[in-house]
């Protein structure tokens, strides 16, 4: 069991405490609470055109499709061969679709400007204390894993963010294993025992990828297959760091930071750990469930966050998750991701006094979305094409989605939005509905075979630009009194509802709090096949859920309104 936060308030209580005590010692903590600003703004979409390879440029693929107008814009004009060219009208003149975008990016761009022009800024706000979201999309081989992770010379937009952030937090790293995230937005403080396995498991895992990567340069040696933008475990050489990447933060001497990461993938619909082994001679990684606090926000249940204390070992994390992820060689990608890989790196603010106190929680998250394809090109079978029937449906659910924000906000009346759909949509539609800021770098391929598809991304990418998102971020105070939530915690991790001294409490706060739990997004698909009458009990409860859902949407959805009327 964790060690309540409660419990390490034990020293200091000298003299028996009742209610009353209680109830003054938490008001005199209320005394300063957290701030929080809220804002809006359109979702951030940038788009970025990747070169030609020289195969492409070969067979004819160069037609001139794309077109840049700078700073923002993309002219698009089919080619020939296209579905759109062949069903328009001959007679009249080709036309070209303008496309405009938060910034465009062409394909001399580098990856240190491609990081600057679009998550930098994000990485800022994610260390300032707010939640950041940025997620890639595009077809199957416009470039995703390319700017996103990028081969190791040539590092993508993750561990420029890793670098970044372990810049600016140097000297200030909370390396102690005291205080671990949980849940959503929630930290526990760990126990001796719970701190020692912390450690030991870190450990497994970094030995994990020292096999790993022993067993990869065995392979190497006696084959001689190309090096792919995964293999290596050393944090790449990213060019021009410290100077440029530093943020003036705004810290107290006391204030310090503890970094934790997760990394898991969304796999035919089913959420996989990639930091856990497959367990031996299991033919399946084990499955994780989408749960939701009671603030209604998405998390993974059970998901491995690992501490990391410096940049290098961030990416240690990231090398061993992208080692696990779900790839395979399709026709038209040789290292085509078969998955949504989702990143995470949640960082803690910790005034580190006697009693280290934690002043705010903020998250990025980055998601490398799995592309989109056209079965026919791909000549996919069997599973290859069952993972593409799966890529293709969730990422369609985020285009329903964004359609209908979009029409949301457009008519100023409520519209479902249909984010239970996929678990991609329900893991970040927390992003959507006030979160965070989020952030959509959209890869296309320029190749004339691949027009209609582009166009297709194009399409989508105009409408999710004109989506607004409010943003909530945490203002940290500088040495700042305990906040409600935190407090909020303290009662909660109590689980024995007992006061300072051990003994049990009765105050209607604290049974009401203890009285909500999480709530299991997924039914148990064993479960739900063992029986009937289950179902149906399962079937009630999650209707509550959703009648409960309704009025947490409901309330963001009318702040929403409120910000979109001020915009
Ligand atoms: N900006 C770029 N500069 C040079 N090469 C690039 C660039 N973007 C992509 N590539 C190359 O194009 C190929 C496809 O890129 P990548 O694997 O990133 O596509 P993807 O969109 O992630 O595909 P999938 O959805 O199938 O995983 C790779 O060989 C990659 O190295």
């Amino acid at each position: 069991m964790m060690e309540s936060c409660f419990h390490n308030k034990l020293e200091s209580v000298e003299r028996e405490m009742n209610v009353d005590d209680l109830r003054k010692d938490l008001s005199s903590e209320f005394h300063s609470q957290e701030s929080y600003v809220e804002e809006s703004e359109h979702l951030q979409v940038y788009l970025r055109i990747r070169p030609f390879t020289s195969a492409e440029s070969e067979n004819g693929e160069s037609q001139d499709c794309v077109s840049i107008e700078p700073p923002d814009t993309v002219l698009l004009r089919a080619p020939r061969t296209s579905l759109s060219a062949r069903l328009s009208d001959k007679s009249a003149p080709q036309t070209a679709q303008r496309f405009q975008f938060s910034q465009v990016f062409g394909p001399e761009t580098s990856q240190r400007e491609m990081f600057d022009g679009t998550v930098r800024s994000l990485v800022k706000e994610v260390l300032e204390g707010g939640n950041s979201l940025v997620f890639t999309y595009g077809v199957t081989n416009a470039g995703k894993t390319f700017t996103f992770l990028g081969p190791e010379a040539n590092a993508g937009i993750l561990p420029r963010s890793l670098n970044v952030i372990f810049n600016n937090v140097e000297g200030r790293v909370y390396n102690q294993m005291t205080i671990k995230p949980q849940r959503c937005r929630e930290f526990t403080r760990l126990t001796k025992d719970q701190q020692s396995q912390e450690a030991t498991s870190k450990r497994n895992l970094f030995r994990l990828l020292k096999e790993g990567d022993n067993q990869t340069s065995s392979i190497s040696q006696t084959s001689s297959t190309s090096k792919t933008t995964l293999e290596g475990s050393a944090l790449s050489d990213v060019e021009g760091t410290v100077t440029e990447d530093s943020f003036s933060l705004v810290v107290d001497a006391h204030t310090k930071f503890s970094v934790w990461v997760s990394f898991c993938e969304i796999y035919n619909e089913n959420i996989h750990d990639l930091l856990e082994p497959i367990p031996n001679g299991a033919l399946k990684r084990t499955t994780l469930r989408l749960s939701q606090d009671v603030k209604g926000n998405s998390f993974v249940k059970d998901l491995k966050w690992v501490q990391a204390n410096n940049a290098e070992e961030a990416y240690k994390v990231m090398m061993l998750g992208k080692k696990n992820q779900s790839f395979a060689s399709t026709k038209l990608n040789l290292l085509s991701s078969r998955s949504h890989s989702i990143f995470s790196v949640r960082i803690l603010r910790i005034e580190d006094a006697r009693i280290p106190r934690v002043n705010s929680i903020s998250e990025l998250t980055l998601c490398d979305l799995a592309g989109s394809e056209r079965c026919a090109k791909t000549q996919n079978k069997g599973e290859r094409l069952k993972e593409a029937g799966n890529i293709n449906t969730s990422l369609m659910t985020l285009g329903k989605c964004i359609n209908a924000l979009r029409q949301s906000q457009q008519s100023k009346l409520p519209q479902h939005v249909p984010f239970r759909e996929s678990k991609l949509t329900h893991y970040l539609q927390g992003f959507f509905c006030g979160r965070g800021k989020a952030c959509m770098v959209v890869n296309v391929n320029q190749c004339a075979s691949l027009y209609d598809e582009t166009l297709n991304v194009l399409k989508f990418s105009a409408v999710a630009q004109k989506v607004v998102v409010l943003t909530t971020k945490t203002v940290p105070h500088l040495a700042a009194k305990r906040s409600a939530r935190e407090l909020s915690m303290i009662i909660n991790n109590n689980a024995d509802g007992k006061n300072l001294l051990g003994q049990r409490r009765r105050s209607s706060l604290v049974g009401w709090e203890t009285s909500l739990e999480d709530v299991d997004e997924d039914v148990d698909r064993e479960e739900e096949e063992e029986s009937t009458t289950e179902d149906s009990v399962m079937e009630e409860t999650m209707q509550e859920v959703e009648d409960d859902k309704f009025l947490i949407d409901k309330d963001a959805y009318e702040n929403q309104l409120l910000s979109l009327s001020r915009y």
